[in-house]
């Protein structure tokens, strides 16, 4: 980093005809020397690379710089908010030296002040500090979390705006945001069409001041009216495909059926004992993990070493036994680098002390996605003096509380509950244990069917989506079990990260043969 920032230039070494084409293929063309010079900013006319350093006063000693380049990399540009209009924008990266850092971009020119601008780009904090009198910051990893670290940066405003932009999903990370940072100082400007970015703002020509002055206080969660709806059912009507979440990569079949993956919701899982619950349900949940849902474990029943170990090789497509320590470690730091935590309980649980430790996690983690397995390890060992009808209200009351935690913390969670023992071959959303309360308040019913077949030796295993409120489509996606990966995948949808692939390839493991050119061409999603 120290090396990068002393061979930078300083901005009032740079004439003004090298630097407004430099900043306008950042498209940046529009901002003041001014206000890069209180931001403290440098460039490197070699390396096409702008650097901002995260300072906390003026002259203090920085930790971390934000650095944008034009991109070259399409794969990394970031989503476009709205509009195929703004895709050169886009065609710019930001990244963050070191990696995880706590420091805001900005912070030095707003501490002390009442009021403050949260945004999720170096761009838009420039923008917003060049147009606006109130002082802006930028967030050190976007939209993806707030560490517990920055929020102690912001615990001195009484004002927060939150303007992240990103659509849909800037939107519920403002809201999550928000109850981290207390709902009554902050205000929310929704990320629409109307109002994006500051960036954005700015170069479709709006006022970006009067587009700060657009922002609602955050409602309270209990009260609601239409137009504060207004936006959500827009965007629900015009981005129908951010709106419907995360699609599964491994299980293309599953994202058809449920359009994706989506926060706030509830599934309720179920399947025979042994026939693969837990197998899937690591493989369902890292999926989207390896996409950045920000995934919370709670596995009651086996080991988190267990756990791990089976994702690792679900992670690698490798049988990690037969490989080297080398690779083991080539795929352990690749692994490691996932927003993947884990509940470390084990064996019966007070439901209070989960739901203690979900809250805990998503307030510090900002997890979007929980698993639970199992519901039964919840309700107590039983005894004869309970009667059934004494443990359908226990468990009817435990699914209460994970369906409110899901809404209130605009969590998805999904929740294993096993079958009732009478259940027959093939299961149904009737066949859950307990009540009907299982089925009315999930938003999905996933059924692991494990069908006997006419040779006794084979069984014929598909996932049932028995319930599907957001899209409505029922229907069956077949299993096809792989034992050396654990993976329950289509052969060609068994990938492996790239990072991994390209580090074994690296390290020049003869294992590296194993990664298909497809699984080459399907790592994470977006970087961390
Ligand atoms: N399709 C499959 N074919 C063969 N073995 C499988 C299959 N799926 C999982 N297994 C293996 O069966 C064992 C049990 O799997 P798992 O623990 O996932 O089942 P489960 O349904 O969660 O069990 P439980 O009902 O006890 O919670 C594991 O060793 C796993 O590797």
């Amino acid at each position: 980093m120290r090396q990068l920032w002393n061979s930078a230039q300083p901005i009032h070494s740079l004439s003004e005809e090298t630097l407004v084409p430099f900043l306008d293929k950042l498209r940046l063309g529009d901002l003041s020397m001014d206000t890069l010079e209180k931001v403290g900013a440098k460039i490197n006319l070699n390396l096409e690379q702008l650097i901002l350093p995260c300072l906390t006063t003026k002259d203090a000693p920085f930790h971390s710089i934000k650095i944008i380049t034009p991109n070259r990399n399409q794969s990394d540009t970031i989503e476009p908010d709205s509009g195929p209009e703004l895709d050169e924008y886009y065609r710019v990266e930001e990244k963050n030296i070191p990696k995880q850092h706590p420091w805001l971009l900005g912070y030095h020119l707003a501490k002390n002040k009442d009021e403050v601008i949260v945004t999720a780009t170096a761009a838009d904090t420039l923008t917003a500090l060049d147009c606006l009198a109130v002082p802006a910051v930028c967030l050190p990893s976007g939209i993806s979390n707030l560490p517990l670290a920055t929020m102690a940066f912001l615990e001195s405003f009484r004002k927060i705006t939150l303007w992240l932009g990103h659509g849909v999903q800037g939107a519920d990370c403002a809201r999550a945001f928000a109850r981290k940072l207390g709902e009554k100082r902050c205000r929310l400007i929704r990320s629409s069409e109307e109002t994006p970015s500051a960036l954005q703002c700015r170069m479709k020509g709006k006022n970006v001041a009067q587009v700060l002055k657009t922002a609602l206080p955050m409602t309270h969660k209990s009260v609601t009216t239409f137009s504060s709806l207004r936006k959500d059912v827009y965007a629900e009507i015009t981005q129908s495909s951010t709106v419907a979440g995360v699609r599964w990569r491994r299980f293309p079949v599953l994202s058809d059926l449920l359009k994706g993956h989506r926060r706030g919701e509830l599934t309720v899982f179920t399947g025979p004992t042994g026939a693969g619950k837990t197998t899937f349900l690591s493989e369902y949940s890292l999926d989207l993990c390896m996409q950045d849902v920000r995934t919370l474990w709670g596995s009651f029943e086996i080991r988190n070493v267990r756990l791990a170990k089976m994702m690792l090789q679900q992670f690698s497509g490798l049988m990690l036994e037969s490989e080297t320590r080398e690779m083991f470690n080539v795929v352990a730091d690749e692994f490691e680098k996932l927003p993947m935590y884990f509940l470390a309980f084990h064996g019966q649980q007070d439901v209070t002390s989960v739901l203690e430790a979900m809250s805990y996690a998503v307030y510090v983690h900002d997890i979007s996605h929980i698993v639970i397995d199992n519901l039964q390890f919840m309700m107590g060992t039983s005894s004869s003096e309970h009667s059934s009808m004494d443990r359908y209200y226990r468990q009817d009351q435990i699914i209460g509380s994970f369906r409110r935690f899901a809404t209130d913390n605009n969590v998805h969670v999904t929740l294993v509950i096993h079958p009732r023992k009478e259940a027959m071959d093939e299961l149904s959303a009737s066949s859950i244990f307990g009540g009907a309360k299982a089925s009315q308040e999930a938003d999905n019913v996933l059924i692991l069917q494990d069908k006997r077949t006419n040779d006794p030796t084979c069984r014929r295993k598909y996932l049932e989506v028995a319930k599907n409120r957001y899209a409505g489509d029922l229907g069956v996606m077949p299993l096809e079990f792989h034992k050396e990966s654990l993976s329950f995948a289509p052969r060609n949808k068994r990938t492996a990260s790239t990072k991994v692939a390209a580090a074994a390839a690296a390290n020049n493991n003869n294992k590296v043969n194993q990664f298909t050119s497809s699984s080459l061409q399907s790592g994470r999603g977006r970087a961390q």
